[in-house]
């Protein structure tokens, strides 16, 4: 399936969702400045729960807020962003990251740009990227089990004493066995994150491929591969080994007899500033070109 970089802009807007990173209390100051930003609009705020009791505010679920929302705000980091586009992945709602975390590659919007950032995007200057997502298919006892990311699954060693090894295959035929302690299979989203410290290319992040990198490999002739987006690969290992994705949840193959990956049918919508350029965040967040 063809999946488009950009997406059209939002026709009207009503009602925005909004999601904090969790047990932050300084983020208070924020909402208010995103709220009264959004009244000025004539648009409603819908905080979800856990966000809304954490500040004292009233809160709706995350599931009312996502049909309600006609687009979603993850106040956070590069945590909460990837988190919020996972969990609302089957509602296709365009998210907005506001800067307030560590390092904040994928959040562009600081929190001292909220006000302005708001009245331009009402006047629609602003655009949608569609970032690539992976769908993992976990078979365990004949059930499979369905999960998106938005980076990375990691297929890693269990035991800190022991290799783990793990066959990869493209249509069900082997094409590689890794040794070490593991494999990234990122999306070019991701290839900044775990990838870039497993020497993994940087990919850009609207082209559409599988990365496939392998950490501490132990070979001489392992090396980084960028496979079509339209390939399915699939993995077999054993019980030392665990999955990880996007950083944020944890299984452990000992009951999984095989994990498939491919490119998810619909990607991830962000919402930008039409200033963002992708050299200039790699520069300033990861030191690019630097000497
Ligand atoms: N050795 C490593 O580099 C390593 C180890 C484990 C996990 N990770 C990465 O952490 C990601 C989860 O991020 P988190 O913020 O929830 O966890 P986290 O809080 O542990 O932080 C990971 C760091 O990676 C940054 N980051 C996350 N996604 C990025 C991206 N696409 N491009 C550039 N930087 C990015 C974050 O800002 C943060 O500084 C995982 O998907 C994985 O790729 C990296
Ligand atoms: N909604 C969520 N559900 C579960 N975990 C979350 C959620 N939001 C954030 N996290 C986790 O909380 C941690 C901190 O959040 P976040 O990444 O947003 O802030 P940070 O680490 O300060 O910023 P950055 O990732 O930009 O350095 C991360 O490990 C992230 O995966």
């Amino acid at each position: 399936m063809k999946i488009t970089n950009h997406t059209h802009l939002l026709t009207q807007i009503k009602t925005v969702g909004l999601v904090c990173k969790p047990n932050d209390t300084t983020l208070m100051p924020y909402v208010e400045e995103i709220k009264s930003a959004l009244q000025l609009q004539g648009v409603a705020l819908l905080i979800e729960q856990t966000s809304a009791q954490m500040l004292g505010y009233k809160g709706v679920s995350f599931e009312q807020m996502c049909e309600e929302s006609d687009f979603l705000i993850s106040l956070g980091g590069d945590g909460s962003l990837i988190a919020l586009c996972r969990k609302s992945f089957a509602y296709h709602k365009p998210v907005l990251g506001i800067y307030a975390g560590q390092l904040g590659f994928l959040t562009d919007i600081q929190t001292d740009e909220i006000r302005q950032f708001i009245e331009e995007l009402f006047l629609g200057h602003y655009r949608i990227d569609i970032r690539m997502m992976l769908e993992i298919s976990l078979h365990v006892k004949g059930k499979i089990e369905k999960i998106v990311a938005f980076n990375d699954i990691v297929l890693s060693r269990s035991k800190i004493s022991h290799m783990s090894t793990i066959k990869a295959y493209v249509d069900g035929k082997l094409f590689n066995s890794y040794y070490g302690d593991g494999l990234i299979v990122s999306t070019p989203t991701g290839s900044t994150a775990y990838n870039l410290s497993a020497g993994g290319p940087v990919v850009y992040p609207l082209t559409e491929a599988l990365i496939l990198t392998p950490i501490c490999p132990h070979s001489l002739s392992q090396r980084p591969l960028v496979l079509p987006v339209d390939f399915e690969i699939s993995f077999e290992s054993d019980g030392d080994t665990v999955i990880v994705i996007d950083g944020q949840d944890t299984y452990n193959m000992n009951e999984i007899e095989r994990v498939c990956v491919r490119s998810a049918k619909e990607g991830a919508r962000l919402i930008h500033s039409l200033d963002r350029d992708y050299f200039d965040v790699l520069k300033k967040k990861l030191h690019w070109g630097h000497v």
